[in-house]
């Protein structure tokens, strides 16, 4: 089920180092929102921390509050594991375990999580995860051929098949389409729409078109320069943000004039 996310004046450390700043904004569920900012702003770091991702690094951590359906993911009595059962995530280079099958890979995630499962249940799972991610008529007669086998385009639709199989709250894609082409990335762009009726979609992109297309709401980070955090600088509807943004930067941004 979607939930929404609330985070509330979130700090975001690398040991000492301030990476982002006083975050605090609000995700509706079944909707996609894009993060866009100049390289280095802390996008991906903090899309990260939307699943407890950031804190594997050694030193890294948060103040503040991230809250799924009004639950604090960093709350002492929760599970980074559980968080990151709820909340997928699909990188920028598709990532399938090479020695594993097409259907091997989808079922990966579940299968970490120690979930024993009927050989016609796994099957049924392979499927739907494949169907899901757009993704099954292309291989439905070769699920037992290597992941890696798959062009670029089906092994990023295959790693949200695997994403998904876990049947994931929220999403977050960090972006997804920066290694494919642009029909591999049209036919992601297409699957997200279809995946926000099931989910919560975060993803960053560089690309302002794939954010102005994809998204229902943008937020814009921007840093003030070299070694200084990241910030949020607005957040709106997306046909707001790219046509009447409040802020300077922000337009600036967008219209190509820096980053
Ligand atoms: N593992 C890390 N250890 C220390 N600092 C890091 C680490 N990862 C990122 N940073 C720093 O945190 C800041 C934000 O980086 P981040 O990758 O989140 O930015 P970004 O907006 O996603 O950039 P890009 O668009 O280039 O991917 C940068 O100053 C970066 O150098």
């Amino acid at each position: 089920m979607a939930k929404r996310i609330d985070v509330n004046n979130l700090n975001v450390y690398y040991g000492n180092f301030l990476a982002v700043e006083d975050i605090s904004l609000a995700i509706e569920p079944r909707s996609v929102t894009a993060f866009i900012g100049p390289s280095g702003c802390g996008k991906s770091t903090f899309l990260r921390t939307l699943n407890r991702m950031h804190e594997v690094i050694p030193g890294a951590r948060v103040e503040g509050e991230v809250l799924m359906d009004g639950i604090n993911l960093y709350d002492s009595g929760v599970d980074p594991v559980a968080v990151r059962r709820h909340v997928g995530m699909v990188f920028q280079r598709p990532n399938p375990f090479p020695t594993m099958s097409i259907a091997e890979n989808v079922l990966a995630g579940v299968k970490l999580n120690n979930k024993r499962m009927s050989r016609g249940d796994a099957d049924d799972l392979v499927e739907g995860s494949l169907r899901g991610a757009n993704l099954w008529d292309e291989v439905k007669d070769r699920l037992d051929k290597p992941g890696s086998s798959l062009s670029g385009g089906q092994q990023q639709r295959l790693c949200i098949a695997r994403a998904i199989a876990i049947k994931p709250d929220v999403l977050l894609m960090d972006e997804p389409c920066s290694a494919l082409d642009p029909i591999s990335t049209l036919a992601i762009e297409d699957l997200i729409q279809e995946l926000k009726n099931d989910y919560t979609i975060v993803i960053v992109t560089h690309n302002m078109q794939q954010a102005a297309r994809v998204s229902d709401r943008t937020a814009f980070f921007n840093i003030a320069g070299t070694g200084k955090p990241g910030k949020l600088i607005e957040m709106n509807d997306t046909p707001v943000m790219f046509s009447t943004p409040s802020e300077k930067a922000t337009e600036d941004y967008i219209s190509g004039r820096f980053g």
